[in-house]
């Protein structure tokens, strides 16, 4: 349990952060690493939003374009065809905060118009118009660290620190951001595992996350069967990296993260509950 109880007002659904919360991952995309073509649909998005409402996720993130390495643009009238209709549909049968996976403006508003209750940028609010967008929004946004584009992120990363230069990367746009006139209490950072880092880049992230809580904003981590975890376990098929995953973050908790991005939610929402139980027994009693 944490201390103090930050949340995210998501439009109206509260996201309160007294515990690790789970975003439970709904790719409305033909081509995404891990199930490509298997939410595609509207009416299988929204089944699957609904399944992992189900299995406990406390919000969902509906994004509309793959970010894997070397995954093909997609249009601004392609994502807003891909998006909109499952945020409404979603917003409208569950009651629990909706994200949108987006670094383009046009589709935060759009989402939020829809719905949504939270950007989700891994492009950290960097492309044109962005800032001003999530700023007249005013939803959370959450600043993912990225290095370079999706197209050519993964091609040789090199840092000479990584969590420095990362730590670095997101204190500049929570600057930014809180320049633009986004409030601080609205922001979330994630280091973004997989996005221009080598495997020991994302270890060494893992391993010192507990670093960026000198930002002072909430933490997210997604490592949902992710190459590493692949590299890790021997695990080839993305799909065959649940407990993986699971077990990464449980560690990302364990070191501060307060959302994790997953795709498996049951999974992770069953080993957080143990998590917790114990953490809970931690705490110094009160009289
Ligand atoms: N904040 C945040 N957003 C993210 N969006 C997409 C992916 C990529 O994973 P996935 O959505 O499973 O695959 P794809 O991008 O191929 O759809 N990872 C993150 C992440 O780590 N953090």
């Amino acid at each position: 349990m944490f201390d103090t109880s930050p949340q995210l007002d998501c439009a109206g659904r509260l996201l309160v952060l007294d515990r690790a919360r789970v975003m439970g991952i709904v790719n409305v995309t033909p081509d995404s690493f891990s199930d490509g073509g298997a939410h595609d649909t509207l009416e299988a998005a929204v089944a699957h939003g609904l399944q992992l409402a189900g299995e406990g996720a406390d919000i969902l993130d509906i994004g509309g374009e793959s970010t894997r390495p070397g995954a093909e643009e997609v249009g601004v009238e392609e994502e807003l065809r891909r998006v909109i209709p499952v945020i409404e549909r979603l917003a409208r049968e569950t009651a629990l905060p909706i994200s949108v996976d987006t670094s383009k403006p046009e589709v935060m508003r759009a989402a939020v118009a829809a719905g949504a209750g939270m950007i989700n940028d891994v492009c950290a609010l960097r492309r044109d118009g962005a800032l001003d967008a999530a700023a007249e929004l005013g939803v959370p946004v959450v600043l993912m660290h990225m290095l370079g584009e999706p197209g050519s992120m993964q091609a040789a990363p090199e840092y000479d620190d990584v969590v420095g230069e990362v730590h670095r990367f997101l204190t500049q746009r929570i600057f930014a951001a809180e320049m633009a006139g986004i409030a601080k209490k609205n922001l979330v950072v994630d280091p973004g595992f997989g996005f221009g880092k080598s495997s020991q880049h994302n270890l060494a992230l893992l391993a010192q996350l507990g670093r960026f809580a000198e930002l002072g904003v909430p933490l997210l981590a997604g490592l949902s069967r992710k190459r590493t975890i692949g590299e890790l376990t021997g695990r080839e098929q993305p799909r065959d990296r649940v407990h993986g995953s699971v077990a990464a973050h449980l560690v990302a908790v364990q070191r501060g993260a307060r959302i994790v991005r997953v795709h498996d939610v049951a999974a992770t929402v069953d080993a957080l509950k143990v998590w917790q139980a114990v953490d809970a027994q931690a705490l110094p009693r009160t009289a």
